[in-house]
């Protein structure tokens, strides 16, 4: 088959950099309902909770990131500003390859976005990070925006090998990506707070996400790295979501167990409320 190269209709701003030192960036956030949720599930809460959001989408990005069965349904569902991404894509292109959902396939859906990396994908699916890899390649052949998951576990953060492990991925990252980094979104997911109601400091989460951006400013470009939106993943609620997105370094949330619940709408009313503050 010929190869697309759609380019995302709804492309989402890499915001730039003012060189102020006053934050430009988006603020970005993902409800992630990994493999939940019915018809009716989806029907209820983008009728009575995500389209009744209102809010400047020059300030905010929100994704869908529904079951697969369930996205097109979402798509046809969601008020213009919502965007609506997959959670997984395969490494392989279109052929033998039963069961698998190819990049091309997404893209012929009209699906722009697609979370690659996810840490129950490495982990209960054993994903390597070369096949993580192979995934961000696909994507982008055929033109996807991609949201990339990264971060330690808990025997590699008691190690103190967190930079070393961050590093290891951004550049296997920065490989797949051919060095474009437009239209990407970074998520930085400690492992050991995913799903597990524990959650990583503000001082944690500040200090990977500045490794992060400090690792784009020096190997891509210091605009790169004033420009990524960085995103936090682990347990996040309404009751922590304040105290983090207040840190200068978080630009958003995946949200996973809470944003199939009516806590969602707290959450994402508390980023908007940071948006308004921090964008002009
Ligand atoms: O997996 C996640 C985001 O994709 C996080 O899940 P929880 O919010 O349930 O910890």
């Amino acid at each position: 088959m010929e190869q697309q190269t759609l380019l995302p209709k709804k492309p989402l701003a890499t915001t730039q950099s003012s060189g102020s030192g006053k934050r430009t960036r988006k603020y970005f956030i993902a409800a992630n309902w990994k493999s939940n949720g019915t018809t009716h599930f989806v029907k209820d809460i983008i009728t009575n909770m995500i389209n009744s959001f209102e809010y400047d989408a020059g300030k905010l990005d929100l994704m869908l990131l529904p079951g697969l069965l369930h996205i097109s349904l979402a798509q046809a569902m969601v008020a213009p500003h919502v965007q609506v991404g997959a959670q997984n894509v395969s490494q392989h292109g279109q052929g033998a390859y039963t069961g698998e959902v190819a990049a091309e396939h997404l893209a012929d859906y009209g699906i722009q976005w697609v979370l690659i990396g996810h840490s129950q994908r490495r982990g209960v699916f054993q994903e390597s990070q070369e096949v993580v890899a192979e995934k961000v390649k696909k994507s982008r052949e055929n033109g996807l925006g991609v949201i990339l998951c990264l971060g330690e576990n808990l025997e590699q953060r008691e190690k103190e090998l967190t930079g070393q492990v961050l590093d290891d991925q951004l550049t296997s990252f920065h490989t797949a990506l051919g060095g474009n980094w437009e239209n990407v979104v970074l998520a930085y997911e400690p492992i050991w707070a995913m799903g597990t109601g524990r959650i990583a400091s503000a001082d944690q989460t500040q200090e990977a996400h500045e490794h992060i951006r400090k690792w784009l400013s020096k190997t891509v470009s210091p605009a790169l790295g004033e420009a990524m939106r960085i995103i936090y993943a682990g347990s996040v609620t309404e009751t922590n979501c304040e105290n983090l997105i207040k840190l200068s370094q978080v630009d958003g949330f995946l949200v996973g167990t809470s944003s199939t619940k009516p806590a969602f709408r707290d959450i994402f009313e508390t980023v908007q409320r940071q948006a308004g503050r921090d964008l002009a």
